[in-house]
């Protein structure tokens, strides 16, 4: 093990990056809380600083992806269409496998200028997640219950919310509904069979409402949707820990362009069209099971130094005042900050996941 690598795993690293992290993330949370007085003022001025606010908070994450642990992001894509992207509001549909595959989406987000102000279709509870949760509120995150009856109404509106939102964003959706689990996906084969479905290998049966709901509401917003599969090599199930200690990646991404005029709009047909889209999804994780990659050239775009600048900008800040890194009341509050982490990391990962999609469901539930 190198000097370096030994450094990145010692507990007084972690110790610092947890607090720079915790105490910049509480600050942007209260600066976002000034602006909304502005809201009723000029409600585009409120987004548009809420997206810089943001990105303070989440470029944090991704430089210790990039930066930290030197995570590698491998795209594949048309070369047509990569000019194509962060020019325009896509709807991003991607695989819900890995702990930190959010991570790597943040990732690819930033590397095309759409970082600040990417969307997603998240469960309720996350928005309670202390400075993510909370700085997701004043982006207009879209939450839902994973209650159909519930969510049918507040997600559509939500989403028409974003009709006139002023940058361009990236709105992902885990059609999947939740995180791979052998369990899960046994249940959800089940739905399949009963359903007269193919079977997945890779994949849960996706839901269909969210996607449909979305394609609805952003029709005339978004441009197309980003049909997304995730890999990584050497079959390595990645942790937030893991990047914490400074463990290098390679993440595979396979991106598809396909305009939202393909997609039907009728329900039905519109449920039929992402059943089969998952059906070629599993087709490219047996390609990349099989090869070690996915098919189709590939067009890296390189990282950032944005995300860096920002990061050492908070590190120089929270730091200066701590110059006696020993005082006991900083030590303290590290330690704090530490463990509020450790909490939120614990959201991320698979084994804590929740029971959704574990259960066995009266199959001619319509
Ligand atoms: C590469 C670039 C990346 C770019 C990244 C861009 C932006 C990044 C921004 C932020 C990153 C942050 C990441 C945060 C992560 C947050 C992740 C989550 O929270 S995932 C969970 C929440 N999201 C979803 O659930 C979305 C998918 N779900 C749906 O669409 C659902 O339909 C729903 C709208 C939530 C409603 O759910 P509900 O359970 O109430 O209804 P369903 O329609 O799903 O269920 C009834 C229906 O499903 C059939 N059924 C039953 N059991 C199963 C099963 N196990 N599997 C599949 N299907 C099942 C049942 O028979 C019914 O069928 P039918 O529809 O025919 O009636
Ligand atoms: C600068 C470095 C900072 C160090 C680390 C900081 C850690 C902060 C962690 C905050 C994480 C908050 C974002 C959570 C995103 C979680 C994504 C996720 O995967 O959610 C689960 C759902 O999809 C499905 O839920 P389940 O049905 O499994 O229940």
């Amino acid at each position: 093990m190198g000097v370096l690598q030994l450094l990145k795993s010692q507990f007084l690293c972690h110790l610092i990056i947890c607090y720079v992290f915790v105490v910049s993330g509480l600050i942007i949370n209260l600066l976002q809380l000034c602006t909304l007085p502005l809201w009723l003022v000029s409600k585009q001025l409120a987004r548009r600083i809420n997206i810089r606010l943001a990105y303070c908070v989440s470029s944090q994450m991704v430089a210790a992806l990039e930066w930290w642990s030197g995570t590698e992001c491998t795209l594949y894509t048309d070369p047509k269409s990569y000019p194509l992207y962060g020019n325009e509001n896509a709807i991003v549909v991607l695989n819900h496998s890995f702990e930190i595959d959010f991570l790597c989406g943040w990732t690819f987000c930033d590397r095309f200028g759409v970082l600040g102000s990417s969307k997603v279709l998240a469960k309720k509870e996350l928005a309670y997640v202390p400075i993510i949760g909370w700085m997701w509120y004043f982006l207009e995150i879209v939450f839902c219950k994973r209650k159909w009856e519930e969510d049918r109404r507040t997600v559509a509106q939500s989403l028409q919310n974003l009709r006139d939102y002023p940058e361009n964003y990236w709105f992902l959706l885990y059609c999947e509904g939740t995180r791979f689990t052998p369990k899960k996906h046994q249940v959800s084969m089940q739905v399949a069979e009963s359903k007269g479905l193919p079977k997945l290998k890779y994949h849960l049966l996706p839901r269909t409402k969210g996607f449909w709901v979305t394609v609805q509401n952003l029709r005339g917003t978004a441009a197309a949707v980003y049909d997304s599969t995730l890999n990584f090599r050497n079959n390595e199930s990645p942790t937030l820990l893991g990047i914490l200690n400074g463990k290098k990646y390679h993440a595979d991404l396979y991106v598809r362009r396909i305009p939202l005029e393909m997609i039907p709009e009728d329900e039905a047909e519109c449920a039929a069209w992402l059943h089969k889209l998952y059906q070629e999804k599993d087709s490219f994780q047996e390609h990349y099971t099989q090869t070690g990659c996915f098919p189709g050239p590939t067009v890296s775009p390189p990282r950032r130094p944005w995300s860096l600048i920002n990061w050492l900008f908070w590190c120089c800040l929270l730091l200066y005042p701590l110059d006696n890194i020993l005082n006991v009341l900083s030590l303290t509050l590290s330690f704090t900050a530490s463990l509020g982490v450790r909490w939120m990391i614990g959201q991320t990962e698979i084994d804590k996941g929740s029971s959704y999609g574990n259960k066995e469901v009266p199959l001619n539930r319509n």
